[in-house]
């Protein structure tokens, strides 16, 4: 048994996945062998999703298919819109008020399902993928004292999200840009919210239970919490009045660690990033506030040529540039890792679907570095 410790399991394998695969030196992802710049430009949400659940890419008709199945999944029970309704007098946050509906959605499940069963999975899979929109959606209308709006079949995945949170269906490049989002996110390895996914399913968990793991492991800010807290420091930023370059060669001095920089698998700016920097540019041109993107880019351009961040490997992740895309689409800042979350259940579900199907229990160790030799003294003698 080897015994070299591997804290944060950097460069330990546990798996072959053939979903994404990613170069960290080049800058380069690929979901199923299909170059992430060409999906983000040219594929839909729901082909990628169909992508990464059948290891191929459909043809038109599997296409409409798989859309009609999981559309007719769209509705979300009474019974979850009043648990949001309670989340809501408990000020719950977003994040946690999915997670707390996603795992409620095997209550109004009647089929049944064997452990290890996987047409298990991916019914359980689509269930969780088609109602996540409307759950989220939900509970921002119903925070703010509306009604949530029912959900559309005739909109696309991404369109149909966005229409049930604003109320009115979005124009072309909303949705266009929304989509391209979601793609970027569906899938990226084994990242941390995928491997507690793909932990929990190894125990023949159910679905539901593996994709509320997904949900949790995300939520932290070293993870998904990130593309919320960088909007943050851009609005801290703006509320500063300071030039960006200043605030920023402030923030280092101090020894804030910069949220949307930096990535285990990446030394070179993340691809995604690199989608995400142009889009964010493209939004402030079209509605005439550039502001958020020239704060991004500021900051990019000062850590990138005058700190050393590009020595140690640190470059923008998926996140640093997501947030402001998002604030830009007039999304809520406590919606962003969510929106994560919807779009990287389609990555959970296809791990789970693949590791299912040649499962052994995860179950690593650790190296004990506890007293052996100690006497038992009772209670009451301690
Ligand atoms: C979707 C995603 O999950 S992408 C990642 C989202 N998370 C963030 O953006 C949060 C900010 N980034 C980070 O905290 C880290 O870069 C992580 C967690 C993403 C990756 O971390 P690791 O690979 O474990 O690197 P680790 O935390 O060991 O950092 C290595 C060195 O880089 C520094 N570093 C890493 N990220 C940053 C950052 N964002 N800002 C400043 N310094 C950083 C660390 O201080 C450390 O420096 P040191 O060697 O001088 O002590
Ligand atoms: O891969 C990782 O470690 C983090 C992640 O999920 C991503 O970048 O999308």
């Amino acid at each position: 048994m080897a015994d070299d410790l591997q804290k944060g399991l950097d460069e330990v394998l546990v798996a072959e996945s053939s979903l994404s695969h990613i170069d960290g030196d080049a800058g380069q992802l690929v979901y199923h062998g299909y170059d992430i710049k060409d999906l983000a430009r040219e594929a839909s949400f729901e082909e990628v999703l169909y992508l990464l659940w059948n290891d191929e890419l459909p043809e038109r008709d599997d296409l409409e298919a798989f859309v009609e199945d999981l559309s007719a999944e769209y509705t979300i029970e009474e019974g979850v819109v009043t648990t949001l309704e309670d989340l809501v007098a408990a000020d719950e946050r977003p994040m946690a008020a999915v997670r707390t509906a996603v795992s409620m959605l095997s209550a109004s499940d009647d089929e049944d399902a064997e452990p290890g069963d996987i047409d298990a999975v991916r019914h359980q899979g689509l269930r969780i993928a088609a109602k996540f929109p409307t759950i989220l959606a939900a509970y921002d209308r119903l925070r703010n004292g509306e009604e949530p709006v029912e959900p559309n079949e005739e909109l696309s995945y991404a369109a149909n999200f966005l229409y049930m949170l604003h109320g009115e269906e979005p124009d072309d490049v909303a949705a266009e840009t929304f989509d391209m989002a979601l793609i970027l996110h569906a899938d990226h390895g084994l990242n941390a919210s995928t491997f507690t996914s793909m932990v929990v399913a190894s125990t023949l968990a159910d679905t539901y239970s593996s994709v509320t793991g997904g949900i949790s492991a995300l939520s932290g800010s070293l993870h998904g919490g990130a593309n919320q807290d960088v909007m943050e420091v851009l609005l801290e930023l703006d509320e500063s009045g300071q030039d960006p370059t200043e605030w920023i060669a402030e923030q280092i001095d101090d020894g804030r660690r910069i949220p949307g920089w930096g990535h285990r698998v990446y030394n070179v700016k993340d691809p995604r990033a690199e989608i995400l920097t142009e889009k964010s540019e493209d939004l402030g041109n079209a509605s005439g506030e550039k502001k958020w993107y020239d704060y991004a880019a500021a900051i990019e351009k000062y850590l990138t040529e005058e700190e050393d961040f590009p020595s140690k490997g640190l470059a923008p992740n998926v996140d640093f540039y997501s947030g402001t895309v998002y604030y830009q689409l007039g999304i809520p800042l406590d919606m962003y890792t969510p929106i994560f979350a919807m779009s990287r259940t389609a990555g959970w579900v296809g791990h789970i679907l693949e590791y299912q199907s040649d499962n052994r229990l995860i179950r690593p160790r650790a190296r004990y570095v506890g007293p052996t030799d100690e006497e038992f003294v009772p209670i009451d003698e301690r």
